[in-house]
């Protein structure tokens, strides 16, 4: 299929998706526990990720996009789905791999086997070939790591827990992993915030499909007069207790099953207190998956509740003094995937948005329910792993191939479309280019300059500005890109205008960068390099690789390492290198890739992104609680 069939052949997809609503929902609630007010959305999702794919698969063919650059897909890709969005997760994973180009097996989560058996059917009935998605309906067992770890498969899509990751990681360190993980996560409660909105929002984020979500919220964090609120008290109990809980197929059941019951973890996160807490509302197993949802005050910083995922619908109490002590708690934790703020004063959310570390935050709302491109969704720290950007975002499918350089004989050459823009350049980076000018021959220093005047646009149309793209008055959407610190190695025989090319990217990201070269570099260089903040070390591959194996073995989350190299050397190579060396640890992104002019696979290995979604009206009047902040 060419770019344009395929993503025909996907938006038909999400068309049939669309009229199969009924037939998803009922195979949802009856095999994978979700009632008809959680599936729905998750129907709606599926069909977003289909029409979003398909429309971001033709950026990765549009040479005004990729500059300099173009986009080779894999051959094939795994995707093992959880059993927990049993539609919408699956079929975000086919979709996107396949309007990246590659064939898909899709391995779901065993107890989501018959849904993912009427996803696959309707892939093909949409006219997606038989042998372009198929299915493996495996246990989780020696043929399933037969599957994830075959030389054959190119890349692994998977959206779990860390300890998956973790798993995949150690039968096979040099896999592609694409990990969507784990997530601990919680709404903060200031003596601003509306008590009825927060107590609607954290009822909601937190027992919605019973707990069983990533973004589920399991921590309540009670700032200074909030936390000895007796109506804040009161609501939350009355709100948790009087939700009905019923399999299913009762049409007004509101909180599910666990739907695995036997979840060491969930069982004990419904029944074991920690020391110092005590049940408000004690959970009651009522048969058949049913669990009623509880609550446990006396939460303490670092105890077990704090910091682990249990998936189950059970939210935690903790108190602090000040909003400073509550991020802190809130930032202890491994993951960052979801994070909540209730307040309705401007300066708590300033502060709240400049320190909170999570993927997803969401400002006088709940925090589920992300909705594809409004709010692109994807954690930080050990809620992602690999180079994976958000999914239903506009990056996610560059992770799904390989961007490799497109020096075509019209492309690059001085006096074209390089020069354009080159005097409005920030001067760090144009610093960068001069130092190097006069070594570059004419092809190189104009394919330099091209990259540069690319990352510019690019950083004023979206990575250094906050883009609101469905724009809605009654909420604000804020894709923003976080700058991240990065360690940088040139192995030996790196190009000078490669090696320059990229930490144009990084200085215009504005992270702090530590940079390894095996070759010395020109004084002036270092100098400009210098004057940008880079710290720079000379290092051969011995010391570059035991200083990788430390960085691995020290437990940094999410740590940052671009690998560069000579031209002729493949991005297979660097990758299979440097996975061995850091054992494949899950907690180290890697980024191999050719040096391109492309601004996206360039300027992404130093950004984070985060998306915001803040409620920007109170009962119906517009409010802009972020004004001037965003
Ligand atoms: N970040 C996200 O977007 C996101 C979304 C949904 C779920 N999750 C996370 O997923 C977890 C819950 O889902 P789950 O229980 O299905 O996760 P899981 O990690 O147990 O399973 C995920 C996938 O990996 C496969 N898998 C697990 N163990 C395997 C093994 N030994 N061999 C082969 N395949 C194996 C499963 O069959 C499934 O396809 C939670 O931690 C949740 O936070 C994350
Ligand atoms: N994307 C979903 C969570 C998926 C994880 O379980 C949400 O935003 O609630």
């Amino acid at each position: 299929m060419d770019p344009a069939e395929r993503a025909a052949a996907l938006h038909r997809v999400g068309d049939v998706l669309a009229a199969r609503r009924a037939e998803l929902i009922e195979v949802a609630g009856s095999e994978a526990g979700k009632t008809i007010d959680q599936s729905d959305p998750e129907v709606s999702e599926a069909i977003d990720f289909c029409h979003h794919y398909a429309e971001s698969s033709l950026l990765l063919h549009d040479s005004e996009h990729m500059v300099g650059a173009r986009f080779a897909p894999v051959d094939v890709t795994v995707v093992a789905s959880p059993w927990n969005f049993p539609l919408a997760i699956p079929t975000g994973g086919v979709a996107a791999a396949l309007a990246a180009g590659s064939a898909v097996i899709l391995k779901p989560a065993p107890p989501a086997r018959r849904c993912a058996a009427e996803l696959v059917r309707t892939f093909h009935d949409a006219g997606i070939p038989e042998d372009l998605v198929v299915l493996a309906p495996l246990e989780d067992g020696d043929v399933s790591r037969h599957l994830v770890t075959h030389k054959d498969v190119d890349r692994v899509v998977l959206t779990g827990s860390y300890d998956t990751a973790r798993l995949f990681r150690s039968w096979k360190p040099d896999m592609h992993l694409l990990g969507e993980t784990s997530g601990k996560n919680a709404i903060i409660v200031t003596p601003s915030a509306d008590p009825d909105i927060a107590v609607r929002d954290a009822v909601y984020s937190a027992f919605a499909h019973a707990g069983q979500k990533c973004s589920a919220s399991s921590l309540l964090v009670l700032v200074s007069s909030a936390s000895t609120s007796e109506r804040i008290a009161r609501q939350l109990v009355d709100a948790t207790a009087s939700l009905r809980v019923r399999l299913p197929l009762s049409l007004d059941s509101q909180m599910g099953p666990v739907v695995v019951p036997d979840d060491e973890k969930a069982v004990r996160g419904l029944t074991t207190l920690g020391s110092g807490e005590h049940w408000v509302l004690k959970p009651r197993y009522l048969g058949d998956g049913l669990w009623t949802p509880g609550i446990r005050a006396g939460v303490v910083p670092g105890s077990e509740f704090h910091l682990t995922e249990y998936f189950a619908p059970v939210i935690g109490i903790m108190r602090v003094d000040t909003l400073q002590e509550a991020i802190e708690a809130v930032n202890a934790v491994d993951y960052g995937l979801t994070s909540g703020l209730q307040t309705l004063d401007a300066t708590e959310l300033a502060i709240w948005l400049e320190g909170v570390q999570a993927g997803n935050l969401y400002v006088n709302r709940g925090i589920t329910g992300a909705i594809v491109r409004r709010q692109p969704f994807g954690g930080w720290k050990r809620s992602a792993i690999g180079s994976t950007t958000k999914a239903g975002g506009p990056s996610y499918l560059l992770g799904l191939g390989e961007v490799e350089p497109a020096r075509g004989k019209d492309k690059g050459e001085p006096g074209g479309p390089g020069d354009q823009g080159i005097s409005a350049l920030d001067p760090r980076v144009a610093s960068l280019c001069d130092a190097v000018s006069g070594q570059l021959g004419a092809a190189d220093l104009a394919e330099l300059r091209r990259a540069m005047v690319a990352d510019a646009s690019a950083w004023r149309a979206g990575y250094g500005a906050n883009r609101d793209v469905t724009g809605l008055a009654c909420e604000r959407n804020i894709l923003r890109y976080r700058a991240v610190d990065v360690v940088v190695r040139a192995g030996q025989g790196t190009a000078l205008a490669d090696l320059v090319r990229v930490m144009a990217a990084g200085v215009r990201a504005g992270g702090f960068i530590s940079l390894s070269v095996a070759d010395r570099l020109p004084q002036p260089l270092q100098n400009a390099l210098l004057a940008a903040g880079v710290q720079v070390a000379v290092e051969d591959q011995g010391a570059w690789d035991a200083r990788l194996a430390e960085l691995s073995a020290s437990g940094g989350l999410g740590t940052r390492v671009r690998v560069i190299g000579p031209r002729e050397q493949t991005s297979a190579a660097r990758w299979s290198h440097a996975s061995r060396v850091t054992g494949g640890s899950p907690d180290i992104a890697l980024y191999t890739g050719a040096v391109t002019a492309c601004p996206h696979s360039e300027l992404l290995p130093f950004l984070r992104e985060q998306a915001v979604a803040i409620t920007n009206h109170r009962f119906g009047t517009p409010l802009d609680l972020a004004e001037g902040l965003l």
